[in-house]
């Protein structure tokens, strides 16, 4: 069928801002540590919530102010029972101080907690889904058990950040700066001791800090290799089983414990060291003071009531150096795991338009194959591709060229390792060549949306993967919109009634995990049930049916058939049995199509054709 060819660039447009970040052969931007950046991530994260955490930090502010004045009212009702006047007002102004104090820090730790709340939702929420809109190439760049581990555990510690260490901060620093204020009003020599014994402490803090986020990071690091571990563990759990391997995956898993237990050990030495040191300096100030202010009441040069009052701000710094410290403590540990966010959100991803959950509707069908309609069966062309994957040398797919016409069979046969694979995987754009242009249509992929032209195919892999869930889950996974009577079409399509019998005849039963277990046959049946609902244009099968019997697999066949009469079909096959009646074979070797005709027409023509043929005892 003749196909009008659109002109395409070699290479897509420059224009279109997503493809920099999404071609296969280009190199993820660098990652510059990303923790430079983590102080304007943080105020991404809190800017949307930025009424309540600032209505929360006023509050625990607020409170903070009222703990402040306690003294100054303890003065007034010292002096009163001192010189013997009325002192009813002090108390009752001091009862007053506490007692707001106290709510108002209630309702501001508890806003501060649901803003942290919000902030670690958000976070998860945007890792997430940069996660699902990753590049294949991306993901195939990353431990996936890390990255689950990121979404988890890293992303907690935002809450820590968000509900601890800036308010903290902010109305620790704030307290400080009024203690000294106020300390300054009732005795400026003392007040002099007391800066003293800060500023050593802030000198140790410097020190202590950075050895607190390194910890900090190498645990979140090992706690992420734990997690790559047992998913590669999980992966092949039936092959660690089989070679009798759990001990030694047990000592890998022993290892990244073992050093998340030491880096854990070692932001505990230092915190301590740290909370110590604090400690420390308030007594210290506080012994200092009540020596120098001792004398100087003594000498006359200062009441007992001003002495009280300040020793009583050294008590009260107590508070916010420890809340200060906590604050930098967390805010290390935070910026740790901030740095590992940053390098999954700085991973490549697809230019998939993904709405939020909260506005997700259903997947789509391509346009013209909703079901009960025809859809319109797509061209497609391979128009001198060269495609090299990530990380190798060798081309997997050289100076590749292919026209399929729009509907009819086409098989693509040769040894293991030849390409066929790759050619339905760039037809996904899971990957896009270095050289030379795919159409689908005769339209370059890349001017496709992709979320269109992905509804438009249905790609059956090669171990095509059922899901936990129900039957109905699983067929109906990309056409989320079919209704009962075509999901049982296409279960009876695919030979797949003995399987729904056995689920007595209900599709809501679940299978796999908690449900009936599905053989290898079945697992690819409900794979092509699934490709089939969704009528698609363009239907990819990659040794489909190699697991099914010869009684299932001659009935496929022949549904594959009729399938292809409006339907562009591309198969991958080791079995020739399946593609003999093919209207093209196309025979692949070294990422190069040798040559293509029917089967008859290539026991003529292709000397290893015919030898693969004659192999399987169908020349
Ligand atoms: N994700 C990948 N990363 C790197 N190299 C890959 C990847 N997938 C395939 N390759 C390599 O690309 C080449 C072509 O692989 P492909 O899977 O397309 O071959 P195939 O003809 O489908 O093989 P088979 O018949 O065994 O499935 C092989 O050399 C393979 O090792």
């Amino acid at each position: 069928m003749a196909q009008t060819i659109e002109a395409q660039p070699d290479r897509p447009p420059a224009s279109e801002p997503a493809r920099a970040t999404e071609s296969a052969d280009q190199p993820a931007p660098p990652v510059e540590d990303p923790a430079r950046h983590w102080m304007g991530m943080l105020a991404g994260y809190i800017r949307p919530h930025r009424s309540t955490f600032i209505t929360a930090a006023v509050l625990l502010l607020a409170s903070s102010v009222l703990g402040l004045l306690q003294p100054l009212a303890v003065r007034t009702l010292i002096d009163g029972l001192t010189t013997g006047t009325e002192v009813g007002r002090a108390l009752v102004t001091l009862t007053a101080l506490v007692a707001v104090a106290a709510v108002l820090l209630g309702i501001g730790n508890y806003l501060t907690l649901r803003t942290a709340e919000a902030v670690v939702l958000d976070g998860r929420r945007g890792l997430i889904r940069h996660l699902l809109r990753l590049s294949v190439p991306s993901l195939h760049s990353q431990e996936p058990g890390d990255l689950l581990a990121r979404v988890t555990t890293d992303t907690m510690l935002l809450r820590q950040i968000a509900s601890q260490a800036l308010i903290d901060l902010m109305t620790g620093g704030l307290m400080l700066l009024g203690a000294v204020v106020l300390m300054a009003v009732v005795d400026v020599v003392l007040l002099g001791v007391t800066v003293v014994v800060i500023v050593l402490l802030v000198i140790i803090m410097t020190v202590i800090m950075p050895r607190i986020r390194i910890a900090a990071l190498r645990a979140q690091e090992s706690v992420g290799q734990m997690g790559a571990v047992l998913e590669r563990v999980f992966g092949a759990f039936t092959t660690v089983k089989a070679s009798g391997t759990e001990s030694a995956e047990l000592a890998r898993v022993d290892v990244a414990a073992r050093t998340a237990f030491r880096q854990g050990v070692s932001l505990a030495r230092w915190g301590s060291v740290a909370g110590t040191a604090a400690g420390l300096a308030i007594q210290v100030a506080f012994l200092v003071v009540l020596g120098f202010g001792g004398a100087r009441v003594a000498g006359g040069s200062m009441t007992v009531s001003a002495l009280v009052a300040f020793l009583l701000y050294v008590a009260y710094l107590t508070h916010p150096v420890i809340q200060l410290m906590g604050a930098t403590t967390y805010l290390q540990a935070g910026r740790a795991a901030l740095s590992r966010i940053a390098e999954v959100n700085a991973l490549p991803a697809e230019p998939l338009d993904l709405p939020l959950p909260s506005q997700s509707p259903p997947a789509k069908l391509a346009p013209g194959a909703e079901p009960g309609s025809g859809s319109t069966p797509a061209s497609v062309t391979f128009d001198r591709v060269t495609f090299t994957y990530p990380g190798r040398a060798e081309p997997a797919l050289r100076d590749f060229t292919l026209t399929v016409p729009a509907s009819g069979l086409t098989a693509l046969v040769g040894p293991s390792g030849s390409g066929k694979t790759t050619v339905l995987k760039l037809l996904e754009r899971f990957y896009d060549p270095q050289q030379g242009r795919v159409l689908f249509d005769g339209r370059g992929l890349p001017t496709w949306p992709l979320n269109d032209l992905r509804a438009s195919i249905g790609y059956v892999e090669q171990d095509a993967a059922v899901l936990a869930g129900t039957l109905r889950e699983n067929v109906a996974y990309a056409a989320p919109d079919a209704d009962e009577a075509d999901i049982r079409a296409v279960l009876r399509t695919t030979r797949l009634d003995p399987l729904l019998q056995r689920l007595g005849g209900d599709l809501d039963a679940e299978i796999q995990h908690r449900g009936v277990s599905l053989s290898g046959g079945e697992r690819q049946r409900v794979a092509i049930a699934r490709a089939l609902l969704r009528r698609p244009r363009l239907l990819l099968l990659d040794e489909a049916t190699s697991q099914l019997d010869a009684a299932n697999e001659a009935a496929l066949r022949d549904v594959i058939r009729e399938i292809s009469g409006d339907t562009t079909v591309i198969m991958v096959a080791h079995r020739l049995s399946t593609v003999i009646n093919a209207a093209r074979i196309v025979v692949m070797v070294d990422g190069t199509a040798q040559s293509a005709g029917t089967h008859a027409e290539l026991l003529e023509k292709d000397p290893l054709y015919a030898e693969l043929a004659a192999e399987q005892a169908l020349a």
